[in-house]
């Protein structure tokens, strides 16, 4: 299967200058960028007056959870949780959990996401979503050790890790999730981690999200939350994925300095619970990998990652009282190229250039806001919303062309929906 996109306004993200031209796919990789390719095709997509982009990168997700959008908001996170999410989580059957991971992807689809990482339950179900969608995704059973089931759980998150890593014309890949320094004591963390680092698999956890989660850890082991992970040899060989990261101070980002993975900053979710203004610059002046990602639809209510660029260019422009901080270039690159680093897969997308996998959006710029074209990395940065995308192409196959979904049928999703989500949160 050859596919042609002809005279797009084409941004790399290896290189922060658009220029009008054509991309070509092979199968599921882009085999040449030019500004003209005269060759035959299977399909030739006009990009005319389109930006084209790689894929969006959602690095932090809890899928299912947009069954739970907008079911309860304005509490503070540990009630929220607590009252309303686990509850909630307690009566999702895993119908509910694939219906409700296919209702996240038809959002990030709809709205330039091509890739995201997940850490959730009834993790075949969400597998077998993204089998059938076509995105991009790193799975994660999130592992709490409060309770007596641990060991459940940690079946079902090996299981995981044997029956789906590489699967899915190698489209799936697969976490270990330590779900955070409070829910993880320090025992069952180390064997996680001693795992991990054994068996080569990354670990995607929380860290630092609320003020309350400091003064838990202060009580519990007298130590920050970044510091309890440090000791617990968390940073030391195997990649990680940190969402949030909010309440560092300047020693804990030395401890996060030189560490493989990094940090997804979840700006939209921290912003609405609250949370605070994670240390993003700081983070990246030490070298830090930082991507970004939207959290659950349950806590950030929408999966668009254009707001979460924004966000997240303003929220340090604000912190620091200062425009030229996290310019649009930046915060594009950390929905690109960070979060594919964060989800370990930058040797094959966060780019658009020949030999990576093709994960493409084309956006739409013929549209009030988002002319004139002085600038585009502005406009793809400050301007543009996930309506703005009217194609999006993952592994090389158009999974939305023309704002029509072509893996999901939509109208059966939304009946679904909408019988599920009435039923699991009735009686919370
Ligand atoms: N509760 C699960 C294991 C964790 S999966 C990932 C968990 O993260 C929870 N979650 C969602 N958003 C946040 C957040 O912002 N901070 C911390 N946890 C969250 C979510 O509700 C889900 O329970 C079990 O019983 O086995
Ligand atoms: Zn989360």
């Amino acid at each position: 299967m050859r596919t042609l996109i002809k005279g797009a306004t084409i941004l790399t993200m290896r290189s922060e200058e658009p220029f009008i031209g054509d991309i070509l796919i092979e199968g599921d990789r882009i085999a040449d960028i030019q500004p003209s390719i005269s060759t035959q095709a299977d399909t030739v997509i006009n990009g005319e007056g389109m930006a084209a982009m790689p894929g969006l990168i959602n690095a932090h997700q809890h899928t299912p959870m947009s069954l739970l959008r907008a079911f309860s908001d304005d509490l503070r996170l540990m009630e929220w949780l607590d009252k309303k999410m686990l509850p909630a989580e307690a009566q999702m059957t895993p119908e509910d959990i694939y219906w409700g991971a296919k209702l996240a992807m038809a959002e990030m689809i709809k709205s330039g996401t091509t890739a995201f990482a997940d850490m959730y339950i009834h993790m075949n179900e969400i597998a077998a979503a993204v089998e059938e969608t076509g995105m991009r995704a790193s799975l994660t059973r999130g592992l709490v050790f409060l309770e007596n089931d641990g060991g459940r759980r940690m079946t079902e998150a090996l299981d995981l890790i044997q029956r789906w890593s590489g699967k899915a014309e190698g489209r799936i890949t697969t976490m270990l999730g330590p779900h955070s320094p409070y829910t993880v004591p320090p025992q069952p963390f180390r064997e996680l981690i001693a795992l991990a680092e054994q068996e080569n698999i990354p670990l995607h956890t929380h860290l630092a999200e609320t003020k309350e989660e400091v003064v838990k850890i202060r009580e519990t082991y007298n130590q920050t939350p970044a510091e309890y992970l440090f000791h617990l040899g968390m940073f030391e060989k195997a990649h990680v994925l940190l969402a949030h990261s909010v309440h560092l101070n300047r020693r804990d980002i030395g401890y996060l300095k030189g560490m493989r993975g990094g940090v997804s900053h979840n700006p939209v979710s921290n912003l609405k619970l609250g949370c605070g203004i994670a240390p993003v610059k700081d983070m990246i002046e030490q070298g830090i990998t930082t991507g970004l990602g939207t959290d659950g639809a349950g806590s950030a209510t929408t999966l668009d990652m254009f707001e979460e660029i924004r966000a997240a260019s303003w929220l340090q422009k604000l912190d620091y009282g200062d425009p030229t901080k996290l310019p649009a270039f930046d915060a594009l690159s950390m929905a690109t190229t960070g979060s594919a680093a964060l989800l370990n897969i930058a040797h094959e997308t966060g780019t658009l250039e020949a030999g990576k996998k093709a994960d493409i959006i084309l956006i739409h710029l013929k549209k009030p806001h988002l002319q004139p074209v002085h600038n585009l990395l502005s406009l793809l940065a400050y301007s543009a919303n996930g309506a703005d995308v009217d194609t999006t192409i993952i592994n090389g196959k158009i999974v939305m062309q023309g704002r029509q979904l072509l893996t999901i049928d939509e109208e059966e999703l939304m009946k679904q929906v909408s019988i599920r989500s009435k039923r699991i949160v009735e009686g919370i």
